[in-house]
């Protein structure tokens, strides 16, 4: 018998077919602190939950028999993945399920913060009968800004055309035809935030979106946007928020969700006459609950009895026979893609991995999902998986293409990503796994190189002239930048040229944007493996 704990409330209706199951046993046990649930866990198998429990490593240590967890929604930011990976605990999530509701609680907040509908109610049932003070403003053709045109950025982009309103669209993926087939505009953050009347978010939160609207975006904002966060608390920095609404630049702002959740009674947007707020109800509504229920129940049900399954978060079993001689490779693999992707400038159309040396003979499979996980893991976070990275790439339109090449250029074994985007730009990277000496990434672009991928790496690319190496190490030292090693790769004397410095420590982006000003440099950025 298989035992199932249940700690956060989930739908009843939906969990009723492991309910019903003769081999399985479900308890349901919520509000548990980790103390209480790592004492408990080493009797179940499967543990289902929603966003309030926090998934630990304690706890999946504790987790002796734990073969699943499942999460009735989709943001696996609760749970420890890299844990749960290490002890072989699949993570399930259920990432249809609440789009529509959350699309739909979305457009909830515009629409109450365009008309002040809680601040009215408020004084209203306050016996105020008060006509004034809440002079409202039309949706129609209105500019709204959607950061994040995944599942719910789609469906909201699709509901603002019905209201007559003008979407500026930003996504790392998001390729010029795929918009105009949404109807929507292809904007940059800086067009969205410079141009939208209102601006809603649909990313994950990862270290990339963390506070991507922060001081300097307000600083040239539209005045009087009405900024809308249902996705995660954290994309939009709360504390320069606030202080962009009492300058007059923000008009309003309402959020589902906060930096720590739930905040502390303290909190300014809890008192602000201009923040309305919901406690993390996107996802709370009968259907959806539902809907996130049923298919992770169906999910668990699959994974106890040993069936196959689909929407794992983390990692999939591979096949012994494939593993032993790919599994070298998996690492430099995801690393050339990660690479390759904070390299690109532009949204990527192709995936092309060209394998030649020892991998030609061999089916490339599971090493291609770590490529482009690894290449999608730079804008998707922790969302993207071995499982789930061919179904991320196709659903955002970008072909993944893999050749194999007789010529291995000296190597025994070449890896080589090449990152296409739609108006036929290539950023390529090639990697080896040299005996001896481990992981190389031996080309960039046309420059042959000879690095390890690992750390913080400053790519520079510049024209080949006197003086310019000692002008970046100048700035960088002025910075306390310390450089570990650096070398520059050239085609031809005189001509263009690349500069790869691998640093101690995090690049800040000031330092990035000076190093662009430097006579002959043109593109410097920083890339972390
Ligand atoms: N409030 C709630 O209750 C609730 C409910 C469901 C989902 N969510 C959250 O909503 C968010 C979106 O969910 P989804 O199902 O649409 O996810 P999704 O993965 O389908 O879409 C996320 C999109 O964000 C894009 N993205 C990543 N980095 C970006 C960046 N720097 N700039 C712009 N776009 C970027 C990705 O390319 C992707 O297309 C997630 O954070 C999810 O956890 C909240
Ligand atoms: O990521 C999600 O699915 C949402 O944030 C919903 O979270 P919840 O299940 O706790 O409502």
């Amino acid at each position: 018998m298989f035992k199932v704990l249940v700690s956060d409330p989930i739908s009843d209706l939906g969990i009723q077919q492991l309910m019903d199951a003769p081999d399985v046993l479900v308890e349901k046990k919520t509000g548990l602190a980790e103390d209480e649930l790592a004492a408990i866990i080493g009797e179940y198998d499967a543990l289902l939950v929603r966003s309030q429990t926090r998934v630990t490593e304690k706890i999946l240590a504790a987790g002796t028999n734990l073969k699943v967890v499942g999460r009735a929604g989709v943001g696996v930011d609760n749970i420890d993945l890299e844990a749960a990976t290490q002890r072989g605990i699949i993570v399930i999530n259920a990432p249809d399920g609440n789009t529509i509701t959350t699309c739909e609680h979305t457009f909830a907040m515009m629409m109450a913060l365009a008309r002040h509908i809680p601040q009215a109610y408020a004084k209203t049932v306050g016996g105020v009968w008060d006509r004034k003070s809440f002079l409202g403003v039309e949706l129609r053709n209105k500019t709204l800004g959607v950061m994040g045109m995944g599942r719910i950025g789609s469906e909201v982009a699709k509901r603002a055309k019905a209201f007559g309103m003008n979407i500026l669209a930003f996504d790392p993926f998001l390729t010029q035809d795929r918009a105009e087939k949404m109807e929507v505009k292809l904007a940059s953050v800086d067009d969205i935030v410079r141009n939208a009347d209102f601006m809603t978010v649909h990313t994950p939160l990862t270290p990339e979106t963390r506070h991507m609207i922060s001081r300097p975006q307000f600083e040239v904002m539209k005045k009087g946007m009405r900024i809308i966060n249902c996705a995660r608390g954290g994309i939009i920095d709360e504390v320069a928020l606030v202080e962009a609404i009492d300058e007059g630049i923000v008009a309003g702002a309402a959020f589902d969700v906060f930096e720590s959740e739930p905040p502390q009674l303290d909190h300014p947007f809890l008192s602000h006459p201009k923040i309305i707020v919901t406690p993390h109800l996107g996802a709370s509504t009968v259907e959806a609950q539902e809907n996130v229920a049923i298919d992770v129940s169906e999910e668990v049900l699959h994974i106890l009895r040993n069936e196959p399954f689909k929407n794992a978060v983390n990692m999939p079993p591979v096949a012994a026979s494939v593993m032993s001689r790919l599994q070298p490779y998996f690492s430099i693999g995801e690393k050339l893609g990660s690479f390759a992707a904070q390299s690109a400038n532009q949204a990527v159309s192709e995936i092309h991995i060209d394998v030649a040396g020892d991998l030609s003979d061999i089916d490339i499979l599971p090493l291609t999902r770590y490529i482009v996980k690894g290449v999608l893991g730079h804008h998707l976070g922790s969302e993207v998986n071995i499982v789930n990275c061919m179904h991320l790439a196709k659903s955002r339109d970008i072909n993944v293409v893999v050749t194999k090449a007789s010529k291995s250029k000296g190597f025994t074994n070449l890896l080589t990503v090449t990152l296409k985007t739609q108006n036929h730009e290539e950023t390529l990277v090639a990697g080896t796994l040299l005996n001896g000496y481990g992981e190389r990434i031996v080309q960039i672009d046309k420059f042959p190189v000879d690095m390890a991928p690992e750390g913080h790496v400053i790519l520079i690319s510049h024209n080949d002239k006197p003086g310019i190496i000692g002008r970046v190490g100048t700035l960088l030292g002025e910075n306390d930048v310390n450089i570990a090693s650096m070398q520059v790769g050239r085609k031809i004397i005189g001509g263009a040229a690349i500069m790869i410095l691998t640093v101690d420590k995090a690049v800040q982006k000031e330092v990035l944007s000076q190093l662009t000003t430097l006579p002959e440099l043109n593109r410097a950025i920083e890339i972390t493996l």
